[in-house]
């Protein structure tokens, strides 16, 4: 949804004289949504007309009609079965488009006009909330953003969902850095925000394809939004959650609130929850670690082999979605991910032998208690997925049964796995085993819940018997043998007699319909029948929905509870997955250690090991890495094709799953304190934002110095390649040695630039390592194996011949390489590269500025002052 789009109000259609009553208040409506599609319920269909109708028929590929007129214009419209709107949604949300549903809310012939209609609802990407439209293993969440001075903002987010509301406040520079770890379905901020503002917006990598709409400048209200937080919390002070004193994000809550109140037609009342994020808070992964490591996607965008994908054999969805914050959100405090190792360590018992198996076998099949809880609470509810939870509750009681829980973690869950009182019977006596799909077509409520719908019941059960009764009476008194009772939708009931019996009929038959070879009669024993029935069915067509209504006012109580249940459930089955995990991968549980430091024996990289073993391309080479005061940089080089990448990266994930409380893939591992990872991996052009492979390269490392820390990982993989040689050579000097100098972030330096070996040398904190090859013949063995040391030589044109290169090129580029080596070796007058550079020449003052550094503005009385402003103007005119 974006501004911009033209609405079918904004064209001036609505303002022409001489519409149709029905269009009439098409058009009041869609007023109030400008910018939105609005499904227009007529019978079976949903209508969208005009700009809306072209839209969706370009996008759904549905045909665009024009039937009768509307103040003069021909009607233009498109539409949708209403049966299947669910799947015609699902495709416009993922084309970043907002819905607006409007039901017929009134009855049909009621009132002179149009049956009365309304929005019941907005679907958009960022408030989706049918199962149908959410993929299982993420969220939709919807971010707003509000503009504060001195270059501040505040961010509020929630997804409608889940039960609590995120705020945080940062400064404008750090938005990318935000947006990209919220991962927004959707983003509002303020119509009155700075164009610079909102091209910044638009033009972070996290935002890019990201929906976003203004929101009009009132909502985005300091005092409004703590009101409104306090209001929805039910709390009188924000102090609860540290979430006083952050009146940016209060502006942004008030909008969000409104947003998403908006697009549900009604309150939220399941979020009950605050959660203020601060930037020193997390492990800082900014976009381009997430996409260098492939933690959630390959480079190429697919779902897997990532590192996600490895981790998650959760049994739920909510485990699923767990997972993920977990891995995408580690902390830095280490006492969480230490809970969660020690919770591990309980769960995995003696030689992998501990509960942790049978909690998995008990977790599967549990359905989505978190959304379906939340769609409890929005009254959205389907039959079928209250049975769910009623099973699901069943078995979370039975978890808890599951032995003695050691205290932390998992006491804590246990104590929370508690569904609320009463609901699961509740659920079993108002609830039929298997209920139909939708409350409206009935079969919903239990049989013995509700003494009135189950006598409308009986009455229609038994109609079959009285039919077949009244028949063999009214054959017996007619004489007719081949009389028949019998229903149809358009006629009722009726007795049917074939054109040879005619004369037999009795004189209070009345004739309701003439067919053919046969006339259709009523009686009117059978019309008060008819009436009782048919008026039964009605009734208790009714009584089932006004049943599951009070089912549902019922539960509203539990949903605090039901959610509490269901982030229990969720930890338990992320617990349990990363033990299997460690189990079947073979990883160790890390140690963290105060003092800054990176120790990892026989380190792997789970993926590129997980895809060997696949694969069966052999058996991954395990690494040790040491990295500490002492040691804060290495330089690694090394053939191309022989793992630096590989091992960079291992480093990395170890390094990031060690901080999110997982085991790791090596066989010991020592980590100190980490607040962020950077990478500067690969060359891909951006060309969505203008940026050419260099300058890429370029823009990545700078951010990288500027806010790496003594305690960030670095990555660096082969900084420079993407200019000549010796500018490329001559920046990555200047950056290797910023990092050890400055910036002092341990850093894993691969490079193809020999130079860069010298290194060390003037750099204390600096070590060689290197990937080993060796020579079989003229062809090339890698050995994968990290040594100490400088690599002795580069194997790019050994690695050509095995990627298959013209026999005349290699030779070629081998006469070339000779000839070039023996001139470098002359050339050997040596640059140094990692020397100071000269101390920027001083300039001496301008006359002005010696003036000006001469005045105290303290001391000048006004017609000083003056004076002053004559003779400086007279000094800068006259240099
Ligand atoms: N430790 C290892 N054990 C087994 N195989 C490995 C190991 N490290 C890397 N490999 C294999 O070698 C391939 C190349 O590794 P990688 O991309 O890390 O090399 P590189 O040195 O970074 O190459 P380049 O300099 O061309 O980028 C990997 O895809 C993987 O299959």
């Amino acid at each position: 949804m974006t501004q911009d789009t033209p609405s079918s109000a904004a064209v001036g259609l609505a303002d022409l004289p001489g519409h149709t009553p029905m269009m009439v208040q098409y058009f009041a409506l869609k007023k109030d949504h400008p910018d939105t599609l609005l499904f227009y319920r007529m019978g079976d269909f949903y209508e969208l007309f005009y700009d809306d109708a072209e839209k969706a028929a370009r996008l759904l590929d549905i045909t665009l009609t024009r039937r009768g007129q509307s103040a003069g214009q021909p009607v233009v419209m498109a539409g949708v079965p209403f049966h299947a709107m669910e799947n015609y949604l699902a495709r416009l949300i993922r084309h970043g488009e907002s819905v607006a549903i409007c039901e017929q809310v009134g009855e049909v012939g009621a009132a002179k006009g149009p049956v009365e209609r309304k929005v019941v609802r907005v679907v958009t990407p960022g408030t989706l909330t049918d199962a149908e439209l959410l993929g299982e293993k993420s969220d939709s969440i919807l971010l707003s953003v509000h503009q504060g001075p001195r270059n501040q903002c505040g961010l509020a987010w929630l997804s409608v969902t889940q039960d609590d509301i995120h705020l945080a406040e940062c400064s404008a520079d750090e938005l990318d850095s935000w947006l990209s770890r919220v991962a927004p379905s959707e983003l509002i901020y303020s119509a009155d925000v700075t164009p610079a503002f909102e091209q910044r917006l638009r033009q972070t990598r996290a935002s890019a394809g990201l929906p976003m709409s203004q929101r009009p400048e009132w909502q985005f209200d300091p005092a409004l939004g703590q009101r409104k937080l306090l209001e929805q919390l039910q709390v009188a002070s924000l102090s609860t959650w540290h979430a006083d004193g952050l009146p940016l994000a209060h502006a942004a809550s008030a909008a969000l609130l409104n947003y998403a109140e908006h697009t549900q037609g009604r309150s939220l009342p399941h979020l009950r929850a605050l959660r203020v994020q601060r930037s020193g808070e997390l492990i800082e992964l900014p976009v381009t670690t997430r996409r260098n490591l492939e933690l959630v996607k390959t480079l190429r965008g697919e779902d897997s082999p990532t590192v996600y994908s490895l981790l998650d054999t959760c049994m739920t969805g909510m485990g699923s979605r767990l997972l993920k914050t977990w891995l995408l959100e580690p902390p830095r405090d280490r006492s969480l991910a230490q809970a969660r190792l020690d919770a591990i360590a309980a769960l995995k018992g003696e030689n992998g032998a501990g509960p942790w198996h049978a909690l998995r076998q008990q977790l599967k099949g549990t359905s989505d208690v978190e959304r379906i809880s939340a769609r409890i609470a929005l009254r959205q509810v389907r039959p079928r997925e209250l049975v769910a939870l009623l099973h699901s509750l069943q078995k979370a009681e039975q978890l808890t049964l599951g032995g003695a829980w050691p205290a932390g973690t998992l006491a804590q869950i246990a104590s929370e796995l508690v569904p609320p009182p009463d609901t699961a019977v509740l659920l079993q006596r108002a609830i039929l085993p298997e209920p139909a799909a939708l409350v409206r077509d009935g079969g919903v409520i239990a049989e013995g819940f509700d003494a009135e719908l189950d006598e409308l019941r009986h009455i229609q059960t038994h109609a079959d018997s009285f039919l077949v009764d009244l028949e063999v009476r009214e054959r017996e008194r007619t004489g007719i043998a081949n009389l028949r009772v019998q229903y149809n939708k358009v006629h009722g009931f009726y007795i049917e007699i074939t054109q040879g019996q005619l004369d037999k009929v009795p004189a209070d038959y009345r004739r309701r319909q003439t067919l053919k070879n046969a006339e259709r009669f009523i009686t009117p024993e059978l019309k008060a029948f008819e009436d009782k029935a048919l008026s039964a069915q009605e009734r208790a067509l009714a009584r089932e929905k006004w049943l599951y209504e009070q089912v549902l006012d019922a539960l509203q109580a539990h949903v605090p509870t039901l959610s509490r249940v269901a982030r229990a459930l969720a930890t338990l089955d992320v617990l349990c997955t990363l033990t299997e995990r460690a189990l079947t991968l073979n990883w160790t549980a890390p140690v963290y250690a105060k003092e800054p430091c990176i120790e990892i024996t026989r380190g792997r990289h789970p993926v590129v090991e997980a895809r060997l073993a696949e694969t069966s391309g052999g058996s991954f080479i395990a690494n040790d890495t040491q990295l500490g005061l002492k040691q804060r940089l290495q330089v690694i080089t090394g053939p191309n094709m022989g793992g630096k990448s590989t091992y960079m990266r291992q480093v990395a994930l170890i390094v990031l799953l060690a901080s999110m409380g997982s085991h790791v893939p090596a066989d010991a591992c020592r980590i100190g304190p980490i607040d962020a990872i950077h990478t500067r991996i690969g060359a891909a052009d951006d060309l969505a934002n203008a940026q050419s492979t260099f300058m890429l390269e370029m823009t990545e490392a700078a951010q990288i110095l500027h806010s790496a820390t003594p305690h960030s990982l670095v990555l660096m993989d082969e900084i420079g390649r993407g200019t000549s040689t010796f500018d490329g050579l001559a920046l990555a000097a200047g950056i290797a040695t910023h990092l050890h100098d400055k910036t002092q972030a341990f850093t894993l330096f691969a490079t193809h630039y020999f130079e860069l070996t010298e290194f060390p040398v003037k750099h204390h904190q600096a070590v060689n390592v290197h990937v080993s090859a060796t020579e079989a013949g003229s062809d090339i063995v890698f050995l994968h194996e990290i040594q100490p040391g400088p690599a002795s030589r580069s194997y790019g044109i050994q690695v050509a011949r095995l990627a298959g290169m013209p026999g005349p090129v290699l030779s070629h580029a081998r006469h070339t390489l000779q000839t070039l080596e023996e001139r470098a070796t002359e050339a050997q007058a040596q640059v140094d590269l990692f020397a100071a550079p000269p101390a920027i020449e001083k300039i001496a003052p301008s006359a002005l500025e010696s003036r000006f550094a001469e005045i105290d503005p303290d001391t000048l009385s006004p017609r000083e002052a003056l004076d002053l402003i004559y003779s400086l103007k007279k000094l800068a005119s006259s240099s």
